[in-house]
């Protein structure tokens, strides 16, 4: 690095200071200003000379170049407001042997105006590439995907394991969110109809009238030719049916017949194709009882229910949300191109408290919104949905000793009085403990 730098002249490295689209400044040690380029100076409205040897907070309007000296923080896209007008600007730490020597400042943008040109160049740029990505196959999900280890998300891995390589039928149940659709292409990925197709087809988004056509297939008479369902589709691969129990009484009638005699008829034809697929079925409500409410077939039920996956909401196995919110965390970050973003303990509890009807699901969505809500590193409670902050007592018994669990219990009790008063007197006094003890309590769990 060092010889490349040496290959360039002082002229030519003035020159790259000078005319490149950024604003420079640098300061030494002690936070003077020790180099800035001519453009940033005339925005200034500083004379440069005057300009250099003075402290950065007298010749940049709230500027935090001192403190990244003092701190060693790297400062990426940091709005800044000078002059009338917001920017964004970079503040990087000079290290030499270890030491901060100095900090380099940079304005990336200097208005707003040209901070939207630039997003909607972005936008247009990355509308392309995603429509260039469409013509490679979706992104798929494996086992290693699956994150959780609650005893129940173990063992479900251990059964995708175990029956991926069969050409059994699966029935999946879960609530909405769940990751039903992950485990039915974690199941595939892992047989060997992998190379083949993985085709779904959701009963429910169907209108009805349409849905036998979409899965077996129908005889098109004005073009002399099959239109093929999904379920021909799928052959040699998988075939995903979501919200079976929505699928109409005489449909199941044909879907068990394809299933049993691995042959399927299309509509408006007497001819009937083979084909080898396996199917992997998910609802999100017991099926047994669409049976006993005559709504589901007893015998199609039976055909599919040898092995069923059932995978329970996210609030009994709330162990596993500290694993999830870390991987989806790393993943909006990246995707939003931020730096990490930390959930301290408290959100993590009022997070591990809430009911999540919408599942894993949900989870994503409300960390998603957290992320794009934050400016900092640090994730704060008022960023938070009021419903997950206000929410009713509903204690999570986590793993560990007993000493742990009634630490952790403590917690959940403090944090959901606290919610709901801010009067520290009156929670003392309400949980019959001293003011004082109150305090220590909310030290000890950094409440
Ligand atoms: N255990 C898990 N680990 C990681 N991500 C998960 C897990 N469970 C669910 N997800 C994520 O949650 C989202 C919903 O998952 P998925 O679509 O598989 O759920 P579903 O049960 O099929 O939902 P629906 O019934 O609403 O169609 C997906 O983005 C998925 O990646």
């Amino acid at each position: 690095m060092q010889d490349l730098i040496n290959n360039l002249s002082a002229s030519v490295i003035a020159q790259i200071l000078e005319t490149a689209f950024q604003w420079f400044v640098v300061v030494d040690q002690d936070a003077k200003i020790i180099y800035i380029n001519n453009e940033y100076c005339q925005f200034l409205e500083v004379k440069r000379e005057d300009a250099i040897g003075k402290h950065v907070t007298e010749v940049i309007e709230n500027t935090e170049m001192h403190e990244v000296l003092e701190s060693g923080r790297t400062d990426i896209a940091a709005p800044q407001y000078i002059k009338g007008t917001y920017m964004l600007a970079n503040r990087v730490p000079l290290v030499v042997d270890g030491h901060i020597v100095g900090a380099l400042g940079s304005v990336i943008f200097r208005d707003m105006s040209d901070w939207k040109k630039l997003s909607s160049h972005v936008r247009i740029t990355i509308e392309q590439i995603e429509a260039t990505l469409r013509h490679f196959p979706e992104s798929f999900y494996s086992l290693c995907d699956i994150k959780g280890s609650s005893n129940s998300i173990k063992k479900i891995k251990e059964t995708i394991a175990m029956i991926a390589p069969t050409k059994l039928p699966v029935l999946i149940e879960g609530e909405i969110g769940t990751g039903k659709e992950m485990i039915a292409q974690s199941i595939h990925g892992l047989s060997d109809r992998s190379d083949h197709h993985f085709v779904k087809i959701n009963c429910a988004t169907i209108p009805k009238e349409l849905l036998e056509e979409e899965l077996f297939g129908k005889w098109d008479v004005n073009r002399n030719r099959w239109k093929k369902g999904r379920i021909q589709l799928a052959d040699r691969g998988t075939l995903y049916i979501e919200e079976i129990n929505e699928l109409p009484l005489p449909l199941q009638a044909k879907l068990l017949k394809v299933i049993q005699e691995e042959r399927v008829q299309p509509v408006d034809t007497d001819k009937e194709i083979p084909v080898d697929l396996r199917v992997i079925v998910s609802t999100n409500m017991a099926l047994i009882d669409q049976v006993k409410a005559k709504l589901f077939r007893e015998d199609l039920f039976y055909r599919i229910q040898a092995i069923t996956i059932h995978i329970p909401p996210l609030r009994d196995r709330i162990e596993d949300l500290p694993e999830l919110v870390e991987t989806f965390m790393g993943k909006v970050c990246a995707e939003a191109g931020r730096r990490h973003i930390n959930i301290d303990r408290k959100i993590l509890r009022l997070l591990q408290t809430y009911e999540w009807p919408g599942n894993v699901r949900e989870l994503q969505n409300v960390l998603q919104a957290m992320v794009q809500l934050t400016n900092g590193e640090q994730i704060s409670e008022e960023i938070l949905p009021i419903y997950i902050r206000r929410q009713k007592p509903n204690f999570v018994l986590g793993h560990g000793t007993l000493e742990e669990i009634l630490f952790e219990v403590e917690g959940q009790i403090l944090q959901q009085h606290l919610n709901r008063e801010s009067n520290k007197l009156k929670v003392a006094e309400k949980l019959g403990i001293s003011r004082s003890t109150l305090y220590e309590k909310i030290k000890k769990h950094n409440l």
